[in-house]
């Protein structure tokens, strides 16, 4: 076999420590990439795959790009969640012995990229680390680089409520330790779409110990020393910038489960994974980049505290009322760049003089806006105005340095202002006066020659000449022009004098350049001692910018306050659903009351398909999270207690993902609302047990809603196409049946999309397959069936009047009695020891399928 080229063989002993990277390998102006990694980055980047001979028996596959434009294709991989390591030349290729020696410079992750490129400006850009303290406990640890916002979580109610705690939130990378256990592994890449990186360490070292000084509980410290250690041995640079870590007491917030995330489409669609159609693109009225993140973590977190809420009322409330000060203070924030952004760039060392730019701008505004807010009648506006730091002393330190219009680089000059500094402007002046020396030569050379075209030019090669046009050159005496390039209309020369000015020029001007640079970096360095001050600044203007989003769609939509009850009752007087009432362009959106109270604690709706079910119940749940984020609602009126967790089993979620069957994941929803619900909380059940046999279906459904009504007590709003269900009103005193109308008209069925009280008479399905045009033969024969079921129903339910059926819906102890099944006592017996609490709806159904099983056994 033969044996690898040095330079391969160097390639590989790298690539062996970055397997799990695209190692992009610096030779010459490319960046190349070799055997799998050529194969896989040709097609990820559709770049043509060529070979190379490598020493080896076979070519080896290879593609590259080129090195000035690599970031897009860096991009690109890692927004595909891919990351990648770059591998640069360390010494120059002229002094090297033997192969160029190569090191990997940076690492670039989807959860540590702090290019601006690379970010959705509207969204954080999380790496989130684990740590497994027990069995059902963990720690969570997040950091978003480019803001410096650092926080962590202690899950405590097992791995099912860590994958809520995720779910949905932009977390691009998670670190782990290589020891979670490889089926959890494979639940966060599938569930959540992460990339997953790997760190042991969980000790916490200088500097970041300060970071975790304060922390009021020790026991998240381990997940939040696996992300420091992990960010620290990618980067290689300064990440000063990092915020204390921020405690987030999971139990001070709405519990929303990964299904409600989900199935409520919060910040995103369940069928197209876009902002688009979400309650976030309803309300994100706001104009900075930053009060959009800040309004995404307000919905991913609503609060439970009744005097916090009052508050951001009361902010919403004074802004609405203004409504001129309230458009001013819109335009002033809308010149507001990313603050946040700027700051984490200038910890990060990649901060141009352009970005400062942008922040001096942008504290020029904090004035205004301070004046604004102090125009206000609500005095916590006003309070919020005086306790805005405009960050004089920043601002005027950079009016001092900086010019109006700095280049991108920070290498070509043109940042630092005259007058700054004194050497720079000695320098400047020295290329200024020798600039203007030479357009006085000019004026005199044109006097002495005679030649009124003659000019003195500049270029890199030759520095300054003199040309003189062909037709001229009889003009020029002999001896003093040395020439240099002939052209071809001209003939360009230089004098000593020439030379002798222009080595002082460009001295001057290459002295100014290097020392603007330096002049720069330590401007940079000064800049960093604000980020803190910087940080509370663009905290405190997200947030503003949130609550005038509030006001703004708020008073648009005519949107409430809600009031915000202590008792159990909820009141919504023509309540809408934020969303379907935006879409709906021609047509008028029905809006419906809501009334549940302790004797209502249970809604049951029936009605036909499409009448609007689905739409009402989640427009319930959409006003809960709208009121406990702080915003007003889609009401005329909304008196709402406080939920503490909202649940929710909605749509036809297959979960195709974990490979489980709908039914399964109905399932799955359910155990979870029914073993974490309190009293407290909110559930939203969408026709559980119709993804199985009729009556499989109803036992489950009515077993639901009993555990619910019986053992829970939590507000639930439960749609069914099982009419029989209906009867349930008369046994369970909390429960009340509801039904969305829907009228025949000359055989058409027309949905009115009214909510009334008691039970619906008809499903109309046949009609709502004629809508969805089916075919009409189709149709018919559906019609014709329908009508034989009816018939056997009411023949069935005569014959069964006396006798036989084990009866699930009516409650009725006499019939029981009356079962004719030689066995019975076992089957009570069996019955009667269930121990309903401790069984899962699943066990349930186990029971249940053997006891069936049973008594058809018998019955023949
Ligand atoms: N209050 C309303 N006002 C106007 N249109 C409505 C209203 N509620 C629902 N709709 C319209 O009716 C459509 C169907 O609503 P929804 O999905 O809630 O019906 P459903 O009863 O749950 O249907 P299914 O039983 O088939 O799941 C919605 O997409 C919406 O366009």
């Amino acid at each position: 076999m033969r044996k690898f080229t040095p330079m391969i063989e160097q390639y590989l002993k790298i690539k062996a420590e970055y397997k799990d990277c695209f190692l992009f390998f610096r030779l010459g102006d490319f960046y190349e990439m070799f055997f799998d990694d050529a194969l896989k980055a040709s097609r990820e980047l559709e770049i043509t795959l060529t070979s190379r001979d490598g020493g080896g028996d076979e070519r080896i596959p290879m593609c590259g790009v080129p090195y000035h434009s690599a970031s897009n294709y860096i991009k690109n991989l890692v927004e595909k969640g891919f990351k990648v390591a770059i591998c640069e030349q360390v010494e120059d290729p002229k002094v090297a012995k033997g192969v160029v020696k190569r090191e990997v410079v940076q690492l670039i992750t989807p959860g540590t990229v702090m290019e601006g490129t690379m970010l959705n400006e509207k969204e954080n850009n999380y790496i989130a680390s684990l740590a497994e303290i027990s069995e059902q406990v963990f720690a969570v640890a997040y950091n978003d680089l480019s803001t410096g916002e650092t926080s962590a979580a202690l899950v405590q109610a097992g791995w099912d409520s860590l994958l809520s705690e995720l779910f949905n939130r932009p977390i691009r990378e998670i670190v782990i330790s290589k020891h979670l256990a490889t089926d959890k592994q494979a639940a966060l890449t599938a569930r959540l779409n992460v990339t997953l990186s790997y760190c042991e360490e969980e000790s916490i070292n200088e500097p970041f110990d300060m970071l975790v000084k304060d922390l009021e509980d020790p026991t998240v410290k381990p997940a939040f020393g696996r992300l420091v250690n992990y960010v620290q041995s990618t980067q290689q640079r300064a990440v000063d910038h990092l915020k204390p870590v921020q405690l987030i007491v999971l139990e001070q917030y709405l519990g929303l489960d990964m299904y409600s995330k989900r199935n409520l489409e919060l910040t995103e669609t369940i069928m197209k994974k876009g902002k688009q159609g979400s309650l976030l693109w309803v309300l994100d009225q706001t104009v900075t980049a930053m009060g959009s993140r800040k309004l995404k973590k307000w919905l991913e977190r609503p609060l439970l505290n009744h005097q916090a809420l009052t508050k951001r009322y009361l902010l919403v409330e004074g802004l609405m009322h203004d409504f001129i000060n309230r458009k001013e203070l819109r335009t002033q924030l809308k010149s507001i760049y990313d603050l946040e952004r700027l700051a984490g760039r200038v910890a990060f060392g990649n901060v141009n003089a352009r970005d400062l730019l942008q922040l001096k701008i942008s504290l020029g505004k904090v004035p205004c806006i301070k004046a604004l807010l102090a125009q206000f009648s609500a005095a916590d506006l006003v309070n919020r105005g005086a306790a805005l730091d405009p960050l004089a002393d920043l601002k005027i330190l950079l009016e001092t340095s900086l010019t109006e219009d700095p280049p991108i680089t920070i290498k070509e000059g043109n940042m630092i202002k005259d007058g700054y500094d004194d050497k720079l402007d000695q320098y400047r002046d020295a290329s200024r006066n020798g600039k203007k020396w030479i357009a006085e030569l000019e004026q005199r050379e044109k006097q002495a020659t005679n030649i009124k075209s003659l000019k003195i030019g500049y270029n890199r090669v030759f520095g300054y000449y003199i040309e003189v046009t062909r037709a001229n050159l009889h003009l020029l005496p002999e001896g003093k022009y040395e020439r240099k390039q002939t052209l071809t209309n001209a003939e360009r020369f230089i004098t000593p004098e020439l030379k002798e000015k222009e080595s002082l020029i460009l001295s001057a001007e290459e002295k100014s350049i290097e020392l603007e640079y330096q002049l720069f970096l330590k401007l940079r360095e000064q800049v960093k001692k604000f980020i803190p001050r910087l940080q509370k600044l663009a905290d405190q203007i997200s947030e503003l910018d949130v609550f005038q989003a509030f006001a703004t769609i708020s008073e648009q939509e005519g949107y409430v306050k809600p009031t915000l009850t202590t008792g159990p009752a909820i009141t919504i007087n023509k309540g809408r659903h934020p969303v379907v009432e935006k879409v709906m362009k021609d047509q008028m959106y029905v809006p419906n009351d809501v009334s549940m109270d302790k004797t209502s604690q249970i809604l049951l709706i029936t009605g036909p398909n499409m009448s609007g079910k689905s739409t009402y119940m989640r427009q319930v749940a959409l006003t809960v999270i709208m009121a406990q984020i702080g915003c007003f609602v889609p009401a005329d009126q909304a008196m709402l207690p406080i939920f503490d967790k909202i649940f929710t089993r909605i749509g036809a979620a297959d979960d195709l993902v974990a490979g489980q069957s709908t039914f399964m994941v109905e399932m799955l929803e359910a155990r979870h609302a029914l073993t974490h619900a309190t009293e407290n909380s909110l559930i939203l059940l969408d026709e559980i047990g119709r993804g199985t046999s009729t009556y499989d279906g109803m036992a489950l459904a009515q077993a639901i809603i009993e555990y619910v009504h019986n053992e829970i007590g939590a507000k639930t709003l439960f749609s069914t196409h099982y009419h029989e269900l209906t009867s349930l009103e008369q046994s369970l005193v909390n429960l009340k049946n509801i039904h969305v109308r829907a009228e025949e008209y000359e055989g058409e069925v027309v949905f009115l999309h009214q909510i009334e009280e008691g039970a619906a008479d008809e499903s109309y399905g046949i009609h709502v397959a004629k809508l969805a045009q089916l075919p009409a033969a189709l149709i018919e024969r559906a019609a014709v069936i329908l009508a034989e079921l009816e018939a056997k129903q009411t023949e069935y339910e005569h014959a069964n009047k006396q006798s036989v059926q084990l009866s699930f819906f009516g409650n009725e102890p006499e019939m029981a009695k009356q079962v004719q099944v030689k066995d019975y006592g076992k089957i009570a017996a069996a019955i009667e020891s269930f121990n309903l609490m401790e069984m899962t709806p699943m066990d349930a159904m186990n029971e249940l399928y053997q006891l069936q099983k049973k008594v058809r056994e018998e019955r023949q």
